[in-house]
């Protein structure tokens, strides 16, 4: 039986029926479709994560395009409902299609598109916060200061990690992963090791440069190293950031034996997926190691945690809130819409109006 469907309708008379599982933030990818002839349906149910059976419900009889969220399973049975619909094109709302089959999508000639770029700089903002967050333990000296146990200046109080002169390490040197890395560099004066299946170029250039202004300028230059493999970063770097994507490849990359490598005293940020680290062996190791520490935007099965981790002192956590800046959440609505709208090439969309509009 068909599911009850809630939605908020944009140009109803709109020629072409594109649905947005999610309400997004800002107007302007609303008025892109619109203005492409475009019957804009977003959907209103008050869920956080939509089942296969909602969105199904959700692209009914006739359906051109799907704009949709990372939480939604992108399988086979719903690419071949929407094809059955006539739809052509589905964007996700992120960067990457770990949520998304792309070969069922491709068997049912529906395109696929995702949203990179508008993101990095927001999402390295927010490893950087972690990174520092745990460096400096500033929600446990936040709880402390709440709790009202402040007595007054201490020399051990929440004593925690310099940074400066010190080595970070990036897993995944991608867009995300190397705009993380020139803060830390530019920011903090720290070292850079990096790990990835392609050399960043243009990252070691950055890095080489600031090193000689540095030195010309009397300090200590920065310098930077590419590991051949990702061991070699878990055993040098002081705070190591993981930035690849998820695939087969990278799934518990980060494991117990691989914690175990990693210096007593390290900070370990994620904020690529959660499954890139086994939680389970990350908790034992935060237990065992009080002065690890962690700093998380993702989590293995998200939204939960793995039990134990919401007790550890030496982990901030976060709810995968690394895109979440305004400029960038309405980017990425953006290019989804525009993704939708260029998939659906086949309905004669005036690009030219679409790029005069952006
Ligand atoms: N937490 C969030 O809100 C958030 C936001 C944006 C992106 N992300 C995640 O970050 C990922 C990276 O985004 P990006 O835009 O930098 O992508 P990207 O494709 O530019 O970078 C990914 C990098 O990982 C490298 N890589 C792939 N497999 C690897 C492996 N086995 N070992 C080491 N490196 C490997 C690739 O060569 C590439 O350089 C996305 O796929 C997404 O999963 C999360
Ligand atoms: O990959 C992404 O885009 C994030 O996880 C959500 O912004």
């Amino acid at each position: 039986m068909a599911k009850p469907v809630q939605i908020e309708v944009w140009n109803p008379n709109g020629k072409y029926r594109v649905i947005s599982t999610k309400s997004m933030p800002g107007t302007r990818w609303i008025d892109l479709l619109v203005q492409q002839d475009c019957r804009v349906e977003i959907c209103t149910l008050n869920k956080t994560i939509l089942s296969v059976e909602d969105i199904i419900a959700l692209i009914g009889d006739k359906c051109d395009g799907v704009i949709g969220q990372l939480t939604e399973d992108w399988g086979d049975t719903l690419f071949s409902a929407l094809s059955k619909a006539g739809g052509k094109a589905f964007s996700n709302m992120a960067v990457g299609y770990n949520n998304v089959d792309v070969d069922a999508a491709t068997k049912y000639g529906v395109a696929v598109g995702n949203t990179p770029g508008v993101l990095t700089e927001t999402t390295a903002e927010l490893a950087a916060s972690l990174s520092l967050a745990a460096a400096r333990r500033i929600v446990e000296a936040d709880g402390f200061m709440r709790a009202g146990l402040y007595e007054g200046w201490l020399p051990h109080l929440f004593v925690g990690n310099l940074l400066k002169g010190q080595t970070v390490g990036v897993i995944g040197a991608g867009r995300i992963g190397s705009a993380y890395a020139r803060m830390m560099v530019e920011g903090f004066k720290m070292n850079l090791i990096y790990y990835d299946l392609y050399q960043a170029t243009r990252l070691e250039k950055f890095v080489t440069a600031y090193g000689q202004f540095l030195k010309a300028n009397g300090e200590q230059p920065v310098t930077w190293k590419r590991a051949s493999s990702m061991d070699e970063v878990l055993q040098e770097a002081d705070v190591i950031s993981l930035h690849p994507i998820l695939d087969k490849t990278t799934y518990h990359l980060v494991n117990k034996e691989r914690l175990s490598m990693m210096k007593k005293e390290a900070i370990l940020v994620n904020c690529s997926r959660g499954p890139v680290v086994d939680e389970v062996a990350l908790v034992e190791h935060l237990r065992e190691n009080p002065m690890f520490r962690v700093g998380l935007d993702v989590f293995e099965d998200e939204p939960y945690m793995k039990p134990g981790l919401a007790d550890m002192k030496n982990a901030v956590v976060v709810p995968h809130i690394a895109s979440a800046s305004k400029w960038t959440r309405e980017g990425m609505a953006t290019l989804a819409a525009l993704n939708v709208l260029v998939d659906m090439r086949s309905l004669h969309i005036n690009f030219f109006i679409i790029l005069h509009s952006i």
